[in-house]
């Protein structure tokens, strides 16, 4: 499959197998600028780690942990900045995934953001100011769940999530493109997995 599929915003090169797309619009949102931020996420022994988000954008909402790349830093750099910041850990990121966001009324900039994952980390998670860390289940539903621990809370995080955390958890690399209006709602989407 050829990269001429991916939205615009997204750069790939190599194979990309679409997984998700969809939407009732039929024109991707323009935007003027792209900003750069990461996102990353722990997953082990069949849980992951998640934040509350208790102020500024995203509040209200569980995600990975992560934010703005600063203009002296690498996407990766960042990263492990914003994880120590926001959950008080160090970890072996990796990179797993790209996606683009550009949201109906925050027309100001598009979100480029990197994901990362670790199977392990150090040091001990901490509550701050911006996140309330909390683990959760990744078992189906069905399974046999981790003690009481929640399944994934997809109903309090971005619409996209359930789109791609799939593919995250599999250890799968992805990229997708999603524009959302401003209720959290998405308007239009196409993800893909990354096979080459
Ligand atoms: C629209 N659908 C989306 N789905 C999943 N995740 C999304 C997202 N849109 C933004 N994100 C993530 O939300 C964080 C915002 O970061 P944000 O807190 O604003 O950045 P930063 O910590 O640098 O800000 P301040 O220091 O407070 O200015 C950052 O990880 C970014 O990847």
């Amino acid at each position: 499959m050829s990269t001429s599929l991916a939205p615009p915003g997204i750069v790939h090169e190599g194979t990309l197998v679409p997984v998700h797309n969809g939407g009732d619009s039929t024109i991707w949102l323009p935007f003027e600028k792209v900003k750069l931020y990461t996102n990353a996420f722990i997953i082990q022994d069949g849980k992951i780690l998640l934040g509350y988000k208790k102020r500024g954008f995203g509040q209200g909402l569980y995600n990975g942990f992560g934010g703005k790349v600063e203009p002296n830093e690498t996407p990766a750099q960042a990263a492990a900045r914003e994880l120590q910041e926001e959950a008080g850990i160090e970890a072996p990121l990796r990179h797993c995934g790209t996606l683009f966001f550009v949201l109906k009324n925050f027309r100001d900039h598009a979100f480029y953001v990197d994901i990362f994952v670790a199977k392990e980390y150090s040091g001990t998670i901490i509550e701050t100011d911006e996140m309330r860390p909390q683990w959760f289940s990744t078992a189906s539903e069905g399974l046999e769940k981790l003690d009481d621990m929640l399944p994934i809370p997809y109903d309090k995080m971005w619409a996209d999530d359930v789109f791609w955390m799939p593919l995250l958890l599999a250890d799968r690399p992805f990229i997708g493109r999603a524009d959302l209006d401003k209720d959290n709602t998405m308007e239009k989407w196409w993800f893909a997995e990354k096979t080459s």
